[in-house]
């Protein structure tokens, strides 16, 4: 049930959370502490809650026997096992909460650990030779991590032992005291003998069992403390939604005056920016990196919503469509684009999530200059991406490129937003895909961020955008010939563009 109903209500909680919680430091800490071992935290807390009981039970029937013969022992014990329950109750939640701090060191960690062993970076180790470093880094981020959970140990370690010390001591003056009622034949031996026997198992039970289970259930408590945290953080049920079945068509976008800053940040990262989409044309947008040209792509397709100044789709403002409408509108390929390691057909069919045919796929993968090489893989379109599979294979970057590519053009969307996505794929290459991109796109709308101007060229306008502000807008032909940022950028890159223009 745990795995079927939680986990399912966590990964859900966590999809519909409102974009900028992702992006947030601590937002994400909460996410990933939850969402970590919550199966584990959840059996813990249960079969500590159980063994907890099966525990009082134990403590109360020997309390009462001795409650019948020394009556005295009884208040003595529970005396004492006071302390000890609030100590073990403060140590637990302290565990939790250094679990806490440790967690942005452990963050780091792991992901030194990944560059280290890691698939990911394993060309650049072998390459660069930096494991010397990276592990020097990986030791210090690990010191510092080891030291916040050491430190705590220790303290709770102190705590129990000082506290089973203290227990035994006075268990053994209670045994001790008790030899004078036998001496004076007030008690048999019998008795006494087993009265100190209850009176060992209860020193067990106090000083070790019992702090053990209250430290687990303070640290259980905690995991509720944060589960109520992240269950408190704004999101909406339908960021859960497919895109419409009958997509939204995007007739016109327009942006007037939005300016931008990213949430928990004072920086301006667009201001005041006016410009207007039309249905059917293709816009290329350029600039220097962090111009603010990502940020445009993310606004349009309403990841965030707290911009002032309006953002019109259709003459109607972004806010007032649904996420299931706005889904439908868009199908987007970003530069750091998701590789998934499932196979190739269904990396593709991810791009239309309310079906998509087979000659749809094939169809895409042609114009993408895919299905030959697709035709080549072991089990054809059903062949395993990525070396995560036993029979997975392992695809070029650009090869990668044209998969995420191909999932935007089996989107039925009217409006196609690529970021940068042919980084991989070299500068001729790209042109064409893209005059090919735009042959096959005729009737819908494409955004394309692009650092090639090469590639801007063939767009119907070109929006020219520096330090967040839009500096100019035109057709190749109308801004080469003016003097600016285009006819500047375009003249230190023109040298490629002789041999692109000869070559396609
Ligand atoms: N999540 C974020 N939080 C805070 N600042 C951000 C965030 N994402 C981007 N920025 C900042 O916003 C600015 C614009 O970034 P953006 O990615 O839009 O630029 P860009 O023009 O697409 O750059 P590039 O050509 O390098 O891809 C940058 O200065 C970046 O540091």
């Amino acid at each position: 049930m745990l795995r079927e109903n939680f986990r399912v209500s966590l990964v859900e909680k966590v999809a519909s959370l409102k974009y900028n919680y992702i992006e947030n430091q601590d937002s994400w800490d909460l996410i990933s502490r939850v969402c970590k071992e919550h199966e584990k935290q959840c059996t813990n807390a249960f079969s500590q809650l159980f063994d907890m009981v099966a525990l009082i039970i134990n403590v109360l029937g020997i309390l009462f026997v001795l409650l019948m013969q020394v009556w005295w022992t009884a208040v003595f014990i529970v005396l004492i096992s006071v302390p000890l329950f609030l100590i073990a109750l403060k140590a637990g939640k302290a565990s939790y909460e250094a679990s806490r701090m440790a967690q942005k060191y452990y963050r780091r960690v792991s992901y030194l650990s990944e560059v280290l062993n890691g698939r990911e970076a394993v060309e650049e180790r072998a390459l660069f030779q930096y494991s010397g470093r990276v592990n020097d880094k990986y030791r210090s981020q690990y010191e510092k991590f080891r030291k916040v959970r050491f430190r705590v140990n220790l303290k709770w370690f102190a705590k129990a032992k000082l506290s089973g010390i203290i227990t035994a001591f006075l268990s053994s003056v209670i045994i001790v005291i008790l030899v004078f009622p036998v001496r004076s034949g007030k008690l048999t031996i019998g008795l006494f003998i087993a009265i100190a026997g209850n009176v060992i198992s209860l020193i067990q039970s106090l000083s070790w069992q019992m702090p053990k289970y209250v430290d687990g259930l303070a640290k259980n408590k905690e995991y509720l403390v944060d589960l109520t945290s992240l269950v408190k953080l704004q999101g909406k049920a339908e960021y859960l939604d497919k895109p419409c079945k009958t997509p939204v068509s995007v007739e016109s976008l327009e942006f007037k005056n939005v300016s931008f800053k990213y949430p928990g940040t004072d920086r301006f990262i667009l201001k005041g920016m006016n410009f207007k989409i039309e249905e059917g044309k293709h816009y290329a947008f350029v600039g220097i990196n962090g111009a603010g040209k990502t940020t445009i792509t993310k606004l349009i397709t309403g990841l965030y919503e707290d911009f002032t100044g309006e953002i019109l789709i259709n003459n109607l403002s972004i806010k007032n469509y649904s996420q299931s409408q706005l889904k439908s509108m868009f199908s987007v390929v970003y530069q750091d684009f998701a590789k998934f390691y499932i196979s190739l057909k269904d990396n593709v069919a991810l791009g239309d999530v309310n079906g998509c045919s087979n000659d749809r796929i094939n169809e895409a993968l042609d114009i993408i200059d895919l299905k030959e090489a697709a035709e080549h893989l072991p089990n054809g379109l059903n062949s395993n991406l990525g070396k995560i599979n036993e029979d997975g294979v392992d695809i070029s970057g650009g090869q990668w490129q044209r998969t995420a590519m191909a999932r935007a053009i089996v989107s039925p969307a009217s409006l196609r937003v690529l970021d940068e996505p042919t980084a991989a794929i070299d500068p001729i290459e790209e042109t064409k895909l893209y005059k090919k991109f735009k042959q096959m796109s005729q009737g819908k709308t494409a955004v394309i961020v692009t650092h090639r101007l090469g590639s801007a060229k063939i767009a119907d306008k070109i929006v020219v955008l520096d330090k967040g502000k839009i500096v100019q807008i035109g057709t190749h032909d109308e801004l080469i010939n003016k003097d600016g940022k285009y006819k500047e950028m375009y003249e230190a890159q023109s040298k490629w563009y002789k041999v692109i223009d000869e070559k396609v």
